[in-house]
């Protein structure tokens, strides 16, 4: 029997931060059909944040140094301000949402990053997806929100980098669903030309991958979104699509499809 679908969406930092575009993307989120789940970042409210209280920002390979100052201060903002936020509003459109962390019903451990060349502190990789108890909410028609926060089964929280949460609960929630990811992101796609906002690939498998990274077409943040995109296609998941909310609705296809 083919199994029923599920869309997991997530949305980072730049939207988080723009309230208009942050209220739009929550509407389409909301009259998006069939069970979902929604993962946010925030790394830019972290960081102007963690500034405000005078605490610097290390990233390094696109992961922030977290040390147990900054774990606080995350804490606050993913779990707390940020989390709270987009279920009031998600609430404010009639979806009935619950914020998570991975701690919340034991749903996403992880294990403290080992310390390699880089040390960075209270960082988790996810170690399992608690995929029953998620689907538990999903079947009772709650949509869970999850922010970029873990634990590790002993008490201590750990922050883990929302594209992995993504990745690793879609992997997880692929033993139940056809399982499909949305990367909502403030360009349209992946650009061949990162200054031409009309220049997105349409389509990505794994041989043009190489391609592009051989050529430093992608970069930066895209580093870590792409790879977590191909070790969810090698893991069960169905589909993976990057792009700007837009591409929430059936009109837009101005976006990149990800395969393997
Ligand atoms: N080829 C590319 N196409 C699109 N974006 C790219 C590319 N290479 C690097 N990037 C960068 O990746 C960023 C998206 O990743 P990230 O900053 O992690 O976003 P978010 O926090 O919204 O998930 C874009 O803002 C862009 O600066
Ligand atoms: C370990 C690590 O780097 N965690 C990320 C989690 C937030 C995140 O991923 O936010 P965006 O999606 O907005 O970038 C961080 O603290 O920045």
């Amino acid at each position: 029997m083919a199994k029923e679908k599920l869309s997991i969406v997530k949305i980072g930092g730049n939207i988080i931060e723009d309230e208009s575009a942050l209220l739009a993307f929550l509407e389409l989120f909301s009259n998006l059909e069939g069970k979902k789940i929604l993962v946010h970042g925030g790394g830019k409210r972290a960081t102007h944040i963690a500034s405000k209280l005078g605490i610097e920002s290390k990233m390094v390979q696109g992961r922030r140094i977290t040390d147990a100052e900054t774990l606080e201060v995350i804490t606050m903002v993913y779990g707390g301000l940020v989390n709270k936020n987009v279920v009031a509003k998600l609430q404010a459109l009639n979806t009935n949402a619950i914020g998570l962390t991975g701690a919340d019903i034991n749903s996403i451990t992880s294990v403290k990053r080992p310390v390699k060349e880089v040390d960075f502190g209270f960082v988790g990789d996810v170690k399992s997806v608690a995929h029953q108890s998620v689907n538990k909410l999903i079947e009772a028609d709650f949509t869970p929100v999850f922010c970029a926060i873990t634990h590790d089964g002993k008490g201590q929280l750990l922050n883990t980098n929302a594209d992995t949460i993504t990745s690793q609960l879609a992997i997880g929630m692929s033993a139940l669903y056809e399982t499909s990811i949305y990367y909502c992101f403030e360009l349209n796609g992946v650009l061949k030309d990162i200054n031409d906002k009309n220049s997105v690939i349409k389509h990505i498998d794994s041989n043009l991958y190489k391609d592009l990274l051989e050529k430093g077409i992608i970069a930066d943040g895209m580093l870590p979104k792409l790879e977590n995109c191909f070790d969810a296609l090698n893991h069960g998941v169905s589909t993976i699509n990057m792009g700007n909310t837009a591409m929430l609705t059936k009109e837009n296809d101005n976006f990149t499809r990800i395969t393997l």
